[in-house]
């Protein structure tokens, strides 16, 4: 592992660091603030999941979630949104290639080489994060913004027991019946839409739901929401009668702006969780 930086910050410390990925068959950097009290030992963590054209960079310095982590005792991470680097397939389309990675591990050419989003968050930045910081694998939580709050959704609910809560700002809500998810998961996954349907919140929530608490904001403003269809995450959430706070926020857009606004919220209810019994 590299260390790329580490500042102070809100007692704490933001690191950027990078490390050789055998998921992603490439190096992978990460954001990882760690509040002052890893100092004295492991410390629950909050996973965020960023969105279309980031990197770990954006919601690190952006979202304003530091100040209100280290309030609660937190630590978050900050994953990259897909690999990258020469040897990985890129695209011309900002929604398609570096920078979109969907969370899914692609079968299809030219993206299978790199392209394992899933096994990166899943399997392997988790394990990698317990081997070399001071980080609580048994209190997990996770969050996300559009194609990262779509991300947060599918791996909590495909991954029972692993979070205690899931939030998600304007999440990217049924991405198989929406194009920002119907190009991506064919592209990724191929034309068996069998295959998307473990990717997809809306259709995941009436199959099997979340075991805890949800909160989800989206801005009714959102130049995306056509896009984000959270109609269909609210209808199934009401169908299945899952725990769940879905608000829809006057005025608000899809910026860091809307995702900084609600970011102590956030905090606040998944530190509820990761300090419950
Ligand atoms: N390039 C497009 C849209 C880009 C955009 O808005 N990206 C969002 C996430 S969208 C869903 O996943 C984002 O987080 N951007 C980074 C940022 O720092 O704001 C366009 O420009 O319209």
């Amino acid at each position: 592992m590299e260390t790329l930086s580490e500042n102070a910050c809100f007692g704490g410390v933001q690191g950027v660091y990078r490390h050789a990925s055998s998921a992603c068959q490439c190096d992978m950097t990460f954001g990882l603030f760690l509040p002052a009290e890893a100092k004295d030992g492991p410390v629950p963590v909050l996973w965020y999941l960023s969105g279309l054209t980031c990197t770990h960079e954006n919601a690190m310095t952006k979202a304003g979630a530091q100040a209100w982590a280290a309030e609660q005792g937190i630590a978050v991470v900050f994953p990259d949104t897909s690999p990258r680097g020469e040897g990985v397939a890129d695209h011309e389309d900002y929604d398609l290639g570096q920078g979109a990675g969907f969370y899914v591990n692609a079968t299809q050419a030219p993206w299978a080489p790199h392209f394992k989003m899933w096994d990166y968050v899943a399997e392997e930045l988790p394990g990698f994060l317990k081997e070399n910081f001071p980080i609580d694998g048994d209190r997990q939580a996770i969050t996300g913004h559009s194609m990262g709050g779509h991300g947060a959704l599918t791996l909590a609910m495909n991954l029972p027991g692993r979070f205690r809560s899931v939030s998600a700002f304007a999440p990217i809500s049924n991405p198989t019946r929406a194009d920002w998810g119907r190009k991506q998961l064919s592209a990724y996954l191929g034309d068996d839409e069998a295959a998307w349907a473990k990717h997809d919140a809306a259709l995941l929530m009436k199959e099997k739901g979340f075991d805890g608490p949800i909160l989800i904001d989206t801005g009714a403003n959102d130049q995306f929401i056509d896009l984000l269809r959270p109609e269909a995450l609210a209808s199934a959430i009401a169908e299945r009668r899952q725990q769940a706070t879905y608000r829809l926020q006057p005025g608000y857009d899809h910026s860091y702006f809307f995702v900084s606004t609600f970011m102590e919220d956030h905090i606040t209810f998944h530190a509820e969780a990761l300090y419950g019994d």
